[in-house]
């Protein structure tokens, strides 16, 4: 797997150090409410996980798995359900949390899909944000890294299926999608 690997944008001790200012972030905004993180697969697995340990506070977690349309690799904004919440949100805190925000278009759907369920409030969560994310109107309250627009794998981030499992975030050698 090494040799598929151009360079490495943010490292596992990285990752873990933000993630603990994240979870702190997070603990405060939510300290003494009812708090349910809603962690979109497959890609937000690792940071879910591993977000979820850092918290002090008590949380629910759910699940969403939802498909974009569209000609090529970029999203469409037209989003299908694959696999719906198991709970009702109603009155209830949601935190999204995702593993990128590249062209915002996903969560922005996903946003406007939650909030239409009666939630107490709902905001987003994210490990990274890449710039194409600022030209959609989203509201994120939280970040772990602003990355610059390239395509990256590693700790949740897949190219056809595969890197997800990469406990750093980087990016690939051309030949890889050369072929
Ligand atoms: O901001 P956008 O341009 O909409 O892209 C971001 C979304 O795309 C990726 O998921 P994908 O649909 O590839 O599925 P996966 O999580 O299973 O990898 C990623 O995990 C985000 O959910
Ligand atoms: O940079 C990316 N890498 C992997 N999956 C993605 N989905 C949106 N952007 C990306
Ligand atoms: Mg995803």
């Amino acid at each position: 797997m090494g040799q598929d690997l151009e360079k490495i944008l943010v490292t596992e001790e990285q990752i873990k150090a933000r993630q603990r200012e994240m979870a702190a972030e997070i603990d405060a905004t939510y300290a003494g409410k009812d708090l349910l993180l809603v962690g979109v697969l497959k890609g937000a697995v690792m940071v879910m996980a591993d977000l979820a340990r850092e918290l002090h506070n008590p949380c629910g977690m759910d699940w969403m798995a939802v498909s974009s349309y569209g000609a090529g690799t970029t999203s469409s904004g037209v989003v299908r359900i694959i696999k719906d919440l198991d709970c009702d949100i109603k009155d209830r805190n949601v935190l999204i949390v995702e593993d990128v925000i590249d062209s915002g278009l996903t969560l922005s759907w996903l946003v406007g899909n939650l909030k239409s369920r009666g939630p107490a409030s709902v905001e987003i969560c994210t490990m990274v944000r890449k710039p194409l994310a600022f030209d959609v109107e989203l509201d994120i309250s939280c970040v772990g890294f602003d990355l610059p627009n390239e395509f990256i794998v590693g700790y949740g981030l897949d190219y056809a299926e595969h890197y997800r499992n990469l406990p750093f975030i980087g990016t690939l050698a051309p030949h890889v999608y050369q072929g």
